[in-house]
């Protein structure tokens, strides 16, 4: 599945030296290692990194989820009036315009892969993933191309995406390496967080985050104390669509509940698991019930958020360092969705299922041929 070359990992898992130019490696770690706090620069809210991404998230959003914009790009319509349009929605942020303008099927491409990814999990052999690595295929096409863009073309991109490439080019990694290691990255970027975009209205809290159809403080949004029923929302959420799991190796014997567990092999936590847990969600945890969430009316005022049970995005070393990110995109797409248009399911649907049995590196799909088409129709403001 990698498909990267021997000597780009070779050179990717070499140690640097310490006072090497670019991102500092006061311990003189590989860029394997690095790319890591690299993540982190980008991703935490205690640098400037993550807000202008944030800002970038906002603007897109904005100009993008408007009837007048939506009429437009054609291809994501599924029928339209004068009053209603149904579409699909999807976004390009980390790369900047580029990359959609040199592969523009690159979105699409990706989505055929993700929503068969399990078939990369499983290790199904190539005869039968035909369909998931021809989408994979186009998406790292895609990306050689970008890579190979003049970078004064592409300025851009985010500092993540363009950083990662100038180590990566000071390594000597060719585009077709470049443009795998980065495929991996753009996974761990839209797996996740385009799947957590349902979840019921709450627009009347998110009200002064807006000057009528502008969301002018999406940040508002982000705190629980404005905003509790959205933080509610989004846990569970997470709780209910999350399939999060950690995988770490085995570096000595060590024996679990009687159970010896060798050396060498690895391990798998499923913390999906734990949060089925009715001694700590409390009752019916197979239902959604954003309530629990809730300190003031849900488990006796207790902080679920704190307990250990607690991993949506995993855990230790390897905690999804997008995680403010996803909340911040997630919650302004849907917080501004509600404030523009009235959506209403064409037809009489039922309500999707999660496809609990298909692995995913995160938050589950839903069930094949139970999606459908919603319609949108522009408030009318006084
Ligand atoms: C709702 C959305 C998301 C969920 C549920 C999610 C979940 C996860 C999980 C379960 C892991 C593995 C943790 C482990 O191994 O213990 C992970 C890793 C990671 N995620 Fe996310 N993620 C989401 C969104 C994002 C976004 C938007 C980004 C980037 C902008 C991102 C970047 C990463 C990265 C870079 C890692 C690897 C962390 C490491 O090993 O250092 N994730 N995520």
């Amino acid at each position: 599945m990698n498909g990267n070359s021997k000597s780009a990992i070779e050179v990717m898992y070499t140690n640097l030296p310490n006072d090497k130019p670019g991102f500092s490696n006061p311990l003189g770690e590989s860029l394997g290692v690095l790319a890591q706090k690299m993540h982190i620069h980008q991703l935490h809210p205690n640098g400037n990194n993550l807000i202008h991404l944030q800002r970038k998230v906002q603007v897109w959003i904005d100009s993008h989820l408007n009837m007048d914009h939506l009429r437009r790009v054609s291809a994501c319509t599924v029928s339209q009036s004068a009053t209603h349009i149904e579409v699909l929605l999807y976004q390009w942020v980390y790369f900047g315009k580029t990359l959609g303008r040199v592969a523009p099927g690159a979105t699409r491409a990706f989505l055929v892969f993700d929503e068969l990814i399990w078939k990369v999990l499983y290790h199904y052999p190539s005869f039968l993933s035909r369909d998931m690595a021809a989408g994979r295929a186009e998406v790292v096409d895609g990306l050689c191309k970008y890579l190979r863009t003049p970078k004064e073309e592409r300025s851009d991109a985010t500092w993540l995406i363009s950083a990662m490439e100038d180590e990566m080019r000071a390594l000597g990694v060719g585009v077709e390496d470049m443009a795998i290691i980065i495929f991996h990255l753009y996974i761990s970027i839209n797996t996740n967080a385009r799947k957590t975009v349902f979840w019921p209205p709450t627009e009347k809290e998110t009200d002064k985050a807006f000057d009528g159809e502008s969301l002018v403080d999406p940040f508002y949004i982000q705190d629980p104390q404005n905003c509790p029923i959205v933080d509610a929302v989004w846990h569970e959420t997470l709780r209910i669509a999350g399939w999060s799991a950690s995988i770490r190796l085995i570096t000595k014997d060590t024996v679990v509940g009687g159970k010896l567990m060798p050396k060498g092999h690895r391990v798998m936590v499923p913390h999906r698991l734990q949060h089925f847990d009715e001694a700590v969600f409390g009752e019916e945890t197979h239902a959604f019930r954003s309530d629990r969430w809730l300190k003031t009316d849900g488990l006796g005022g207790k902080d679920l958020t704190k307990s250990p049970s607690w991993h949506p995005f995993g855990a230790g070393k390897t905690l999804c360092s997008g995680r403010f990110l996803a909340r911040f995109s997630v919650t302004t797409f849907v917080a501004t969705l509600l404030r523009r248009f009235d959506i209403e399911a064409v037809g009489n649907p039922s309500f999707p299922e999660g496809d609990e049995g298909r692995p995913v590196l995160g938050i589950i799909s839903i069930k094949e041929g139970q999606d459908f088409n919603v319609r949108l129709t522009a408030r009318a403001r006084p």
